[in-house]
C-alpha cells in the first residue's frame, strides 16, 4: 500500500481542478497519495450552442468514465449534478465528500444597483443556461430578458461584467470553491427557490469491482450528504429528467421535521409550475425522491412533462430537415 499512487480523473477546468485537489488534500490526511490526470471533455470545448440543444448525456463525463472503465485512472471527481442518475456500466459513486451550499446565487454586473432579483429593473436582462433556472426566473418575473449564458464560471463572470447581461444565477458552491463567494449579492432560498439535484455535491467515482479504491475512498464519504442527495436524484431519476428538464430539488434542514426534499416541476416559459415537499425517510432517502415525484407528477408535472417532451422532438425534427436541406443544397 505504501507505493499507491491513486489516479484521479478531473475535467481540466479551475473549478474541477479544485474540486479534485480537495478529494487529493483529504486522501493525503489519510495517508494516501495521489496524482490528478487531466481532461478537456466536448462539454469544456463546445461553448458556442446552449447545453440543451447539444442534447447529449454526460457531456462532461463520458471521457473521464471511459478511462476509468479501461483503467487508465483509478477514480474520477465529478460535481455530482452534472452526472446522470444512472451510473455507467460497471461504474458507481464510492464517496460523497460534505456538501457545500447547495443553492442558487445572485451575481450582478457593474451597472446594477439590484441586490436581489426583485430589485432587478423591468425587462433585465438574466443569464443563464439552465433550463430549471429559465423556468424560475419567468415565473418570478415573466418581464425578464432571459440570455443564454454559457462557460465556466471565470466565463461567466467575464460576460457579467462586461455587460452583455445585468445579473446571472450560478452555484454559490461553484463561486465558494472558486474563492469568488464575494461576488454573491443575495442567495436563492429554498421551498421558493428550487436548486439542482445534487447541487453542491462532490462526488468521487470509482470501478464497483474495485475492492481496494472502494475501501480506501469510501472513507471520504458523508452520510447526510449521501441521504440528501440521494433523495434528489431519486426524483429526478423517477421523471426521466436530465440537464434537459427544468425539474429541482434540494434538501433543507428543519428542527422540527430533520432533512426535507423539495422538488418542482415546471414548464419552460414559467407558466406552469407543481411544487411540493416532504421529510426524507432516514432509512430509506431514495423512496422519498420517488414519493415526491409521484405527488408532483400527480399534480400537474406529468402533463408540464409531456408537453415538453413534445417541443423537444419539434425542435429535433426540424433540426434534423434544416440539416438534411443544407446537405441537400450543397
Ligand atoms: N453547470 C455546471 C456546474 N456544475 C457544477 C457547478 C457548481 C458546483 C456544484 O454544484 O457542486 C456548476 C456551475 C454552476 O451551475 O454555476
Amino acid at each position: 500500500m505504501t507505493d499507491l499512487v491513486v489516479r484521479i480523473g478531473t475535467r481540466s477546468s479551475e473549478l474541477a481542478l479544485r474540486q479534485a485537489r480537495q478529494v487529493a488534500a483529504a486522501l493525503a490526511e489519510r495517508g494516501v497519495a495521489s496524482e490528478l490526470v487531466e481532461y478537456t471533455t466536448i462539454g469544456d470545448r463546445i461553448l458556442d450552442r446552449p447545453l440543451n440543444a447539444i442534447g447529449e448525456k454526460g457531456l462532461f463525463t463520458a471521457e473521464l468514465e471511459a478511462d476509468l472503465i479501461t483503467g487508465r485512472t483509478d477514480c474520477a471527481v465529478h460535481s455530482l449534478k452534472d452526472l446522470p442518475t444512472a451510473d455507467p456500466e460497471g461504474l458507481t459513486i464510492v464517496a460523497l465528500l460534505e456538501r457545500e451550499d447547495p443553492r442558487d446565487a445572485l451575481v450582478v454586473g457593474p451597472n446594477t444597483t439590484a441586490r436581489t432579483l426583485l430589485e432587478l429593473p423591468k425587462g433585465a436582462k438574466v443569464g443563464t443556461s439552465s433550463l430549471r433556472r429559465r423556468a424560475q426566473l419567468r415565473a418570478l418575473r415573466p418581464d425578464f430578458d432571459v440570455r443564454e449564458l454559457r462557460g465556466n464560471v471565470g466565463t461567466r463572470l467575464r460576460k457579467i461584467d462586461a455587460g452583455e447581461v445585468d445579473a446571472a444565477l450560478l452555484a454559490a458552491a461553484g463561486l465558494r470553491r472558486l474563492g469568488l463567494g464575494d461576488r454573491i449579492v443575495a442567495f436563492m432560498d429554498p421551498p421558493d427557490w428550487i436548486s439542482a439535484p445534487g447541487q453542491g455535491a462532490i462526488a468521487v467515482q470509482a470501478r464497483a469491482n474495485d475492492e481496494r479504491m472502494t475501501a480506501i475512498l469510501a472513507t471520504l464519504d458523508h452520510a447526510h450528504t449521501r441521504a440528501a442527495v440521494t433523495a434528489e436524484r431519486a426524483l429526478l431519476a423517477a421523471l426521466e429528467g436530465g440537464c434537459q428538464v427544468p425539474i429541482g430539488a434540494c434538501t433543507t434542514y428543519e428542527a422540527k421535521y430533520g432533512p426535507m426534499l423539495h422538488g418542482i416541476i415546471a414548464s419552460i416559459d414559467g407558466v406552469s409550475v407543481v411544487r411540493g415537499g416532504l421529510p426524507i425517510n432516514a432509512d430509506d432517502p431514495a423512496s422519498s425522491g420517488r414519493e415526491l415525484a409521484r405527488q408532483l407528477h400527480a399534480a400537474g408535472g406529468a402533463g408540464i412533462l409531456e408537453e415538453l417532451r413534445e417541443e423537444l422532438a419539434e425542435a429535433a425534427a426540424a433540426k434534423a430537415a434544416e440539416k438534411a436541406a443544407a446537405q441537400g443544397a450543397s
